[in-house]
């Protein structure tokens, strides 16, 4: 029988721009490295925190115990958060085994004369139907990826700390992670979040904020350079009252306190970096990891050290009552 690829690449019924974006995810890195068994993230976006993370080494200290990650879905940063508190080594070190499908990626991509051993398993693989009918046989040893985020029995690495994970989309759980799918521009959201932070024995701060929100791309230039701006500037309001300062921790701690803020390269952007990041951090480090595609304008601030804000001084009238009467 003649060979006929199904894959979607080939398929002629698909627009071009399907068919360039489908080309170029599957010569993309971080794709493949994604869909790998040994590091099962949701997200390709996983692999521009946990570069960051690398860079600015803000996740891996023993003083973080409180991360929201806000535009979480589908949850590649938390699960980066979540290994960081050590919740969840399952995603590098399956505790049960791969799932079947990226197993059978993995025996594809590693094996595509069928002549190494599979996992490990001592077993040869031979070519032809007998082959696929053996490797089917094999998978049928391995969970599916459900199974794996929630076996019952399973004794879990104990992580610690608060994780809140906040989008408008649903988000299938990961342990160690509170998901909350929400719009956070809405005005019942800080209050949800305070509450889940309290309600997890918090104080209502924060030690790292992440946000790699981005509202949906409209093609007019004025609507999403407003649209990306109204979520910079929640967040940050969102910072100054749940961002824990570095000055808590001690005075030698100038780098806790950490804002992570995804943002879009236009002059108002620059205007928000200068007005309210600079002058409420000690450092504001401009990052685009390369997991990023360089054709995008995204990049992120990496702000480190909150300095806090002061309290406003009351009033005149408030401070004095007597004398505003008089
Ligand atoms: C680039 S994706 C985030 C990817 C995520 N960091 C990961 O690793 O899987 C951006 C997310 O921001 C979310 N988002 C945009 N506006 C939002 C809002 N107002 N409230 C909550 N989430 C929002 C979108 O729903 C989308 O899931």
């Amino acid at each position: 029988m003649p060979f006929r690829p199904t894959c979607a690449l080939f398929s002629s019924k698909l627009p071009a721009s399907s068919r360039a974006w489908l080309a170029r995810q599957s010569k993309d890195p971080y794709v493949k490295a994604r869909t790998s068994y040994t590091a099962r993230y949701r997200s390709r976006s996983a692999f521009k925190l946990i570069e960051l993370d690398e860079t600015f080494n803000f996740l891996s200290t023993r003083d973080v115990n409180t991360v929201i990650d806000l535009g979480a879905a589908p949850g590649g940063w938390s699960q980066v958060v979540a290994e960081k508190l050590g919740w969840a080594n399952w995603d590098t070190q399956p505790l049960a085994g791969p799932s079947k499908r990226s197993a059978l990626s993995e025996v594809r991509l590693r094996d595509p004369d069928g002549t190494q051993d599979v996992r490990n398993k001592g077993k040869k693989m031979k070519k032809g139907k007998k082959r696929e009918e053996e490797m089917d046989a094999d998978l049928d040893d391995y969970p599916d990826l459900a199974d794996l985020d929630a076996p019952e029995d399973t004794p879990r690495p104990p992580g610690r700390g608060t994780i809140i994970a906040v989008d408008l989309l649903r988000m299938e759980p990961i342990p160690g992670v509170k998901t909350v799918q929400m719009d956070f521009l809405s005005p019942e959201a800080e209050a949800h979040i305070n509450s889940l932070m309290l309600g997890a024995g918090g104080d209502g701060k924060a030690d790292v904020i992440l946000s790699d929100m981005a509202a949906n791309f409209t093609g007019n230039p004025t609507a999403d350079t407003h649209a990306s701006l109204q979520l910079q500037e929640s967040v940050f309001e969102f910072t100054k009252r749940h961002l824990r300062p570095f000055g808590e921790l001690g005075k030698k701690r100038r780098r806790a306190g950490v804002l992570v803020l995804k943002h879009f390269a236009n002059p108002e952007s620059n205007e928000f970096r200068k007005e309210c990041l600079i002058p409420h951090f000690n450092h504001v480090i401009y990052h685009k990891p390369k997991a990023s595609r360089s054709e995008s304008p995204e990049a992120y601030w990496v702000c480190m050290g909150w300095k806090g804000v002061q309290p406003s001084k009351p009033s005149a009238e408030l401070a004095d009552p007597a004398q505003s009467a008089s």
